[in-house]
């Protein structure tokens, strides 16, 4: 499956939002991708990630001992992920703001690949590299349904996207005056 074709899952579910955002890292955007108005659909959850698990068995090898979604917008397709490579998939969630794995025990030396939904700076993916690699896990990869970096964001290891899309951000003390002049709202769950 190629970027067009996963916007076009996007556009089809309504996904594909414009307005003022305030994204997770902070930064500013005329364009947020609302994944679970795809995720909703089980048909389109079932196609993307079935491809996103077909890229990850064709870019990382050995064996993966556990898919690792960050909540909340990775659970759903680490689950779905986990089911076309045959594996596990368990999750991490905010504590007091930190990603623990609050409900589950990994062995030291445990294989496994992070499964997102979204990439844009890279920053929850390096925090949950950081929880897993304190629990003592072997991180073999990040994977994303789609990276709005386009292949810029540094998440610590190697990142496996199914698209590439690249979105204009912003720090908030530099908006276009266009987007200055919208309301801002911010849809993920960081912080709440
Ligand atoms: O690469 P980054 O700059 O970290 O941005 C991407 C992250 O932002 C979103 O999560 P968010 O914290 O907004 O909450 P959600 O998972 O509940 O949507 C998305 O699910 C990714 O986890
Ligand atoms: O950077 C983010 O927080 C972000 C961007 C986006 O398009 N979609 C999303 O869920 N999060
Ligand atoms: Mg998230």
């Amino acid at each position: 499956m190629n970027t067009t074709e996963v916007l076009d899952i996007f556009r089809s579910a309504g996904a594909v939002l414009e307005g003022h955002f305030i994204l997770t890292s902070g930064l500013r955007s005329p364009i947020f991708l609302q994944k679970a108005r795809v995720f909703m659909h089980a048909d389109k959850t079932e196609a993307l990630c079935r491809a996103l698990a077909e890229k990850i068995r064709a870019e990382v090898p050995g064996r993966i001992d556990y898919v690792v979604g960050p909540a909340i917008g990775g659970l759903i397709p680490a689950y779905e992920t986990s089911r076309h490579l045959g594996v596990p998939a368990i999750w991490v969630e905010r504590e007091a703001g930190t990603f623990k794995l609050r409900r589950f025990e990994i062995e030291p030396g445990a294989r496994v690949v992070i499964v997102e939904d979204i990439v844009t700076t890279g920053l929850s993916i390096r925090e949950t590299i950081e929880c897993l690699r304190d629990l003592g896990a072997e991180v073999l990869a990040a994977a994303c349904i789609i990276d709005r970096s386009a292949g810029k964001s540094d998440v610590g290891v190697k990142l496996v996207a199914l698209a590439e899309y690249e979105v204009p951000a912003y720090p908030a003390d530099q908006l276009p005056p266009e987007l200055a002049a919208l309301p801002a709202v911010k849809p993920g769950s960081r912080n709440i």
